[in-house]
């Protein structure tokens, strides 16, 4: 699976949010930090195809995706977790998670399988009946965690995916997708230490543009003892940041 953003640009009405956007995504975790607004969400979405880009090329395995033609034939190998992901309280969590399987055309027979296995790999099983209404918060995040790993898609899109999850559950998510394998996974997080335990590259987004693009070490290298912040992360971070916005 590769992922190649060209000089994306990309915005709403007269709004620009991502301005000139070249990266490349490869195997492995990558994390998308920075601040409210800076255009993580926007940049989910695009790569998970509900927006065609305004300007420049995305390449997923070599389709050029430019409008609805093309996207139709890379949507089965797309994974996306939006930040608010709805669903139909009625549904039980392997109904929720089949639904996925079958919008990415999974074929039917393998329905069965590829849902108890997503359900397994959430650690949800024991509620694979439960309505979705009577889950809690971090249940739901879970199911909705499932709904985009079932079916094994190369290219996983996770929205903020351990907001509300207890430490336990962090745990478990760190491990769930550092068990993906070959599969190009981006997570927009505002959790340092998610970042630091997990993530294998670090894009760093502010006003429109990738300031930081780079290893966890290399990001944890421009920690500046002087910024506020309580790990060389927090600190790097900072450092990233206009100056006007690296006070407290
Ligand atoms: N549907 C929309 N219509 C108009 N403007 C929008 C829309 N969605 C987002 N924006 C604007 O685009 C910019 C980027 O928003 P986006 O949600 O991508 O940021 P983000 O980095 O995900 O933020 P957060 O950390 O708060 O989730 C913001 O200025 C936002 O107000």
């Amino acid at each position: 699976m590769s992922v190649v953003l060209d000089a994306l640009a990309q915005g709403y009405g007269t709004t620009t949010v991502i301005d000139n956007l070249t990266v490349t995504l490869r195997p492995g975790i990558t994390a998308l930090l920075g601040p409210n607004g800076a255009g993580k969400t926007t940049l989910l979405r695009t790569l998970a195809t509900v927006m065609p880009p305004r300007n420049g090329v995305i390449r997923i395995d070599d389709i050029a995706v430019d409008g609805e033609r093309s996207a139709r034939r890379v949507r089965d190998r797309i994974g996306y977790l939006p930040q608010d992901f709805g669903f139909d309280p009625q549904m039980t969590a392997a109904d929720f998670v089949t639904y996925a399987a079958w919008m990415r055309g999974v074929p039917s027979r393998q329905w069965r399988r590829a849902v108890d296995e997503a359900l397994e790999m959430v650690d949800l099983t024991d509620r694979r009946k439960s309505k979705m209404r009577s889950l809690s918060g971090g249940m739901r995040r879970r199911a909705g965690i499932a709904w985009a790993i079932v079916g094994r898609p190369r290219l996983v899109l996770l929205d903020e995916p351990t907001v509300g999850l207890d430490p336990r559950q962090r745990l478990q998510f760190r491990k769930i997708i550092s068990g993906l394998g070959d599969t190009v996974v981006v997570l927009s997080t505002h959790l340092i230490d998610d970042v630091g335990a997990v993530c294998d590259r670090v894009i760093v987004m502010h006003g429109g543009a990738a300031r930081f693009d780079g290893t966890v070490a290399e990001l944890e290298a421009l920690d500046r003892e002087e910024l506020p912040g309580h790990s060389p992360l927090e600190r790097a971070y900072m450092h990233l940041l206009p100056e006007g916005e690296q006070e407290l």
